[in-house]
């Protein structure tokens, strides 16, 4: 009989290091798989630092790793994400914005029903009309009451959080309560053949054997670049930026917090804005082809002096990151996965990489090699899986750029077809005669439903179906209840800053860290 994988040693203690090693430790626990985790993490070299926006899967991703959600919101500077709004990516013109919530329409089997239900509702805004969330969100309003279970919602939510806090927080979790060995030290070699590794040695003298490696040293990508040599799928010709600027602007106290991401287009580009309790995190996405980086400063100074009025903040202080966009050609080779940035990278627009890492090790659990003989055939299958799921996540995130009518070189250039993934310019056409729908998303595994296409599709104004067919009654009055709800949540729940206040002033010391998960 072959040996049994159980010694499991993870390449980097960023956010993908750190989730993959409580997520894999808690599944070994509760499956009584018996694996024996180490990390190794080079204090000399530092994590990315940024990836403030996180998606509802990560309610359950905590759960599963046993961390208290109050004493995680506390620990991270973290806050409420209920979706996305959008400013400027139509027109550019003021007063375009849309947005893309999490909650999604009401449940109706016909899309092309809730289109016309849509249309003869008079609301000018989509998500409005569909959705209580919107209406939530331009209130800066919390998701939940503190006195709801831990991780339920009135509404869907996920969070914004401080992303060396998370590493933090889950580091804490993984060693202390999880039996994670954690090794700090720098990977200097790595020891194995044709694309195998056996073990990795350290600056310090270490050997660290294992059975299966993840590779989350992020864009560095040592073990299965490095090492195995797994070759990269560049997607540039389709998302074209490639720089962000980052910076915190401190806020004060009693300021309020909004709970949806907002993303601002600008000339070739887009900003980000994060609210947490004590500051927002502010940066500038752009394509250094169409844009140098003294005119980015520029416009994320402007952005800032608009945004936080009377901030003290010097933008040329913003932290420059240069990014590929694309994706390894093979996520698995041998007996390695790469995990996190180290798997690939497209920008931030829809805050698809967290959650990327979060399915890799779902996926990885749901079909856990029993020995090294499995490998080859699991690797192939997790390659077929994620290479459909990056492309998916491309095609959702030019949508976003395809239907803008802007007229800077930058967003003319994202129009030409020829710089468009090859299915989305079939389904743009096909949404002219029936809405997006789930026939559009036919795989049980997509990464963004067709809800989300359809709020980006109509909110950045896209073409109804010619033919709309007529409203049912039942249709008409689930879309009123929508205003209805909308109110009565609006009555019932606190403002994020009274949620949060009430939250850091709460209990001192943290009543209890860990769930009984
Ligand atoms: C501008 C920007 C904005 C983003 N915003 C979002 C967002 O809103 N939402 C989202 O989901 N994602 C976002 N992301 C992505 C997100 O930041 C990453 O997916 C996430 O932080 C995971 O990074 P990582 O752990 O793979 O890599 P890193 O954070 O870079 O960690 C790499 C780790 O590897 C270690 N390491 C490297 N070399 C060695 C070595 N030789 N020996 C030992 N250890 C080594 C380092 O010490 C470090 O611990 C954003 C990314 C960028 C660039």
């Amino acid at each position: 009989m072959t040996a049994p994988v159980k010694r499991i040693v993870i390449a980097g203690g960023g956010t993908a290091g750190w989730l993959s090693a409580c997520l894999l430790a808690s599944w070994s626990a509760k499956t009584g798989r018996g694996l024996a985790i180490t990390l190794i993490e080079a204090p000399d070299i530092p994590t990315i630092g940024v990836g403030e926006g996180t998606w509802p899967t990560m309610r359950e991703t905590l759960a599963a790793i046993g961390l208290d959600e109050a004493h995680f919101l506390r620990r991270c500077d973290g806050a409420f994400k209920q979706g996305s709004r959008f400013d400027g990516w139509t027109t550019g013109a003021p007063g375009d914005s849309y947005h893309h919530p999490f909650t999604p329409p009401p449940a109706w089997p016909d899309p092309a029903e809730l289109a016309a239900a849509w249309a003869a509702s008079g609301e000018a805004d989509f998500a409005a009309a569909m959705s209580p969330q919107p209406a939530l969100c331009d209130a800066d309003l919390a998701p939940r009451q503190r006195g709801m279970p831990a991780y339920a919602g009135a509404v869907n939510y996920a969070y914004h959080l401080d992303a060396s806090k998370l590493a933090g927080a889950l580091r804490e979790r993984a060693v202390e309560g999880l039996g994670v060995r954690h090794v700090a030290d720098r990977i200097e070699q790595v020891e194995g053949a044709d694309g195998w590794i056996e073990a990795l040695r350290t600056a310090g003298g270490g050997r660290i054997a294992g059975d299966l490696f993840l590779d989350c040293t992020g864009l560095r990508a040592l073990l299965i670049e490095g090492h195995c040599k797994a070759g990269w799928t560049d997607l540039s010709g389709n998302l074209f930026n490639d720089r962000a600027l980052a910076l915190q602007v401190p806020v004060d106290a009693g300021s309020p917090i909004a709970s949806h991401t907002i993303g601002t287009a600008h000339e070739a580009g887009w900003l980000w804005d994060i609210a947490l309790p004590s500051r927002r995190g502010i940066g500038c996405v752009y394509s250094s082809r169409h844009l140098d980086e003294a005119r980015a400063r520029a416009i994320l100074a402007d952005y800032v002096a608009r945004a936080v009025p009377g901030a003290d903040v010097d933008a040329a202080a913003a932290r420059l990151i240069a990014f590929p966009t694309g994706h390894r050609a093979s996520f698995w080779r041998g007996n390695c996965l790469a995990v996190g940035l180290s798997a690939g990278f497209v920008e931030p627009l829809e805050a698809s990489a967290i959650v990327l890492i979060e399915l890799s090790i779902r996926q990885l659990t749901a079909n856990f090699p029993a020995s090294r003989e499995r490998m080859p055939f699991l690797a192939e299958r997790f390659d077929a899986l994620f290479t459909l799921r990056w492309q998916r996540v491309v095609e959702f995130l030019k949508l976003h750029y395809v239907l803008s009518r802007r007229g800077e070189p930058y967003w003319q250039e994202h129009r030409d077809r020829a710089t468009w993934p090859a299915r989305l310019g079939d389904l743009i056409e096909l949404w002219r005669d029936q809405p997006p729908s789930t026939s559009d998303l036919p795989m049980a595994e997509e990464m963004f439903p067709a809800a989300s296409y359809q709020y980006v599709y109509y909110g950045m104004g896209g073409a109804l179906p010619t033919q709309l067919p007529p409203v049912p009654d039942a249709l008409a009055a689930q879309l009123r209840q929508v205003h209805q709800k909308a109110r009565a949540l609006a009555a019932a729940l606190p403002t994020n800053r009274t949620y949060f206040d009430a939250l850091a002033g709460a209990s001192q010391p943290d009543p209890q860290r860990q769930s009984a998960a």
